[in-house]
């Protein structure tokens, strides 16, 4: 049985994770936020988050919690307080969570989480805040909310947070974890990570220019190869299998393929004991599937 069952007032909403398809620092701004380009490419994988909302304005985490991070640290939690700081309402919430994205991973389960959390308790608390305010919130909370509040594959640039949404093709992927928590602020810090880089076009992009014509580079690819062993194996392990690349500052890295058949005889081909995995690339959000049926009345189940 779920922890969070519906029969005790739970309501169940995905929090999907994402990959970079390529990620490219252009600058430093003078509060010391990095401009970067990327594409954000969501995924049908990802956290659930539970949520029951309580009258009594208290905002509690239930359970386990993802690993190591403290109660009043938690973006979820955080996320919910500073939605009812805004709004000054007095509403409360339960907060649970089924963590299936591995942590410092560049996936974005934290910032994923979050934004859940901002979207469905504007719908539950009734606050109707509407997505451009929803993702300028998020934003307080990380360079990675917004993206997942808007809940469509963008093009971005600015510190993460100007988005364009685009269209991408179908595409499968094998996506696979060295176990190695990369640490985003710490490696926007390193001394060999390429911060000049000319910004790419977006057109560029879209008409599909090949990785090998270094349009689809990650700059904390060669730092994090560098320093982390784990991280180059896992590197040479999946070239036998495509393209690899890392997704955002790591440690996730990805191949992409056409379909799900490649994808899946590419996985099992690979040494046993590879923490690696198939998801499929989204065409929007699973959260904007899910809010889109609850508002048709229809409540997802706990
Ligand atoms: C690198 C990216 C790419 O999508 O993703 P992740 O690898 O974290 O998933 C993001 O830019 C990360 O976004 P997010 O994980 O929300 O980072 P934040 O909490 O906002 O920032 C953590 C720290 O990283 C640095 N930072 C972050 C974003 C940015 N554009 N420039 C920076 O210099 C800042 O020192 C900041 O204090
Ligand atoms: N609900 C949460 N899930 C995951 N991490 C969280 C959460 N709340 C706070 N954090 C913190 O955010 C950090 C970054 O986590 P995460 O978003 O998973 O990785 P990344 O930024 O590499 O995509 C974690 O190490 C943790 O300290």
């Amino acid at each position: 049985m779920s922890a969070f069952p519906a029969s005790e007032g739970w309501s169940a909403w995905p929090a999907p994770a994402k990959l970079n398809l390529f990620l490219r620092i252009t600058g430093r701004r003078a509060d010391g936020y990095h401009t970067l380009q990327t594409v954000f490419r969501l995924l049908d994988w990802g956290d659930v988050v539970h949520l029951r909302p309580r009258r009594d304005g208290v905002i509690a985490r239930v359970g386990a919690g993802a690993d190591g991070v403290a109660e009043a640290d938690d973006l979820m939690v955080r996320a919910a307080e500073v939605l009812r700081n805004e709004t000054n309402c007095s509403e409360g919430v339960d907060i649970g969570i089924e963590k299936n994205i591995p942590m410092g991973g560049g996936f974005g389960g934290g910032s994923s989480d979050a934004a859940t959390v901002l979207v469905v308790l504007d719908r539950l608390w009734g606050l109707n805040l509407g997505v451009d305010r929803l993702a300028a919130l998020g934003l307080q909370l990380g360079a990675d909310v917004p993206i997942f509040v808007r809940g469509h594959n963008a093009w971005a640039e600015g510190v993460g947070d100007l988005l364009t949404a685009i269209d991408l093709p179908p595409a499968w992927y094998a996506v696979a974890s060295p176990g190695v928590h990369a640490t985003t602020a710490a490696l926007f810090q390193a001394h060999d990570l390429t911060r000049n880089a000319a910004p790419a076009k977006i057109a560029g992009f879209l008409s599909g220019i090949s990785p090998s014509g270094g349009v689809l580079d990650n700059a904390f690819e060669p730092v994090l190869r560098r320093r982390e062993p784990a991280v180059e194996a896992l590197f040479t392990a999946l070239a036998s299998i495509g393209t690899p690349r890392l997704t955002g500052s790591g440690s996730g890295c990805f191949v992409e393929f056409a379909d799900r058949e490649s994808a899946e005889t590419a996985l099992a081909s690979l040494p046993p004991g590879l923490n690696a995995w198939l998801a499929r690339g989204a065409d929007r959000s699973p959260l904007l599937d899910a809010m889109e049926v609850f508002n048709a009345g229809a409540s997802p189940s706990g």
